[in-house]
């Protein structure tokens, strides 16, 4: 679907992008992560021809991104960035939907708009001004907006930013859900771990101008585990290192052993660690 090869980007003196090489498949979200000035908006902005690689190619479905009209380009690359205006507060939710259906020449009485009005839980708002809207509303109406149009490619910058607990896990979970079925291209930055913990997404760190693939499991301690247990009629819980094994054998003859578990390593301690390795 996407596939970056070779994606070069100096500003000045300053070398963003060394060497960049990725692909995304349909149906499949891919969170970019890196530090602040890693290079990730200027990754999206030449996706989005907003400016010009130095060296490299970016190509959809098998195509130079450049060889595209721009409405041919932009009715399969669709955005949604944190810095830009997505929905109009003036007009209501309904009203967004139409305007934007007319600029994309789709029909805003289409079964999956309205689908996705229900899903999005905004049926009961949908006639009020985008204004009264919480900000988690208005992220989900854009959200609604950017993907009515059954892009190929989708670009989320930071989509959660300022969500509460609650319109988070539910944009999370619409992305989850509509990304497989609908089989579109997702590519993701967000600075917050907890929402990339629950995407089921891949992971590409952007550090030094390349990308590198990230395995949780690579830096998962293997031989970590909580062992929960009574002592003296208290509960308690240690972090022991050892094997299944040797760690049972050695609780179950002093105590009344309630569980044992493999201890996870939290992504935002590991990530830690991956950005500041070689520092
Ligand atoms: N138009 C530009 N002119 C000059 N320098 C730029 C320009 N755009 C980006 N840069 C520089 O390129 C580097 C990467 O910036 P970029 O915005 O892509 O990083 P980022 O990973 O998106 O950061 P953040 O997480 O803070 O949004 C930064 O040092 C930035 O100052």
């Amino acid at each position: 679907m996407l596939e970056i090869k070779g994606l070069k980007k100096s500003f000045k003196a300053k070398e963003v992008l060394k060497n960049l090489n990725f692909s995304i498949k349909e149906g499949e979200i891919v969170c970019l992560l890196g530090n602040n000035g890693a290079g990730k908006t200027t990754v999206i902005n030449c996706i989005l021809r907003m400016i010009q690689a130095d060296a490299g190619s970016i190509l959809l479905d098998g195509r130079d991104i450049f060889t595209y009209k721009n409405k041919e380009y932009f009715s399969e690359v669709n955005a949604l960035l944190e810095s830009s205006v997505n929905v109009y507060d003036y007009l209501t939710g309904w009203q967004n939907i139409e305007y934007f259906s007319g600029l994309l020449n789709i029909d805003s009485g289409n079964e999956k708009i309205k689908t996705y009005i229900s899903l999005f839980e905004l049926e009961e708002a949908i006639h009020e001004a985008v204004g009264t809207y919480s900000r988690g509303m208005r992220q989900k109406l854009a959200l609604l907006i950017a993907l009515m149009s059954s892009p190929k490619l989708l670009l989320l910058d930071e989509p959660t930013l300022g969500l509460d607990i609650q319109s988070k896990l539910s944009v999370i979970q619409i992305l989850n859900t509509i990304i497989k079925t609908e089989k579109i291209a997702v590519l993701l930055t967000s600075h917050q771990m907890d929402v990339v913990q629950k995407l089921q997404s891949r992971i590409l760190i952007l550090k030094d101008g390349v990308v590198h693939e990230f395995d949780k499991t690579d830096y998962e301690d293997k031989d970590l585990y909580m062992v929960s247990f009574i002592k003296d009629n208290v509960p308690e819980c240690d972090t022991v290192r050892g094997s299944f094994q040797d760690i049972y054998q050695s609780y179950y003859k002093k105590y009344e052993i309630l569980e044992i578990r493999k201890k996870e390593r939290d992504l935002e301690e590991i990530l830690l660690e991956v950005f500041h390795e070689n520092d």
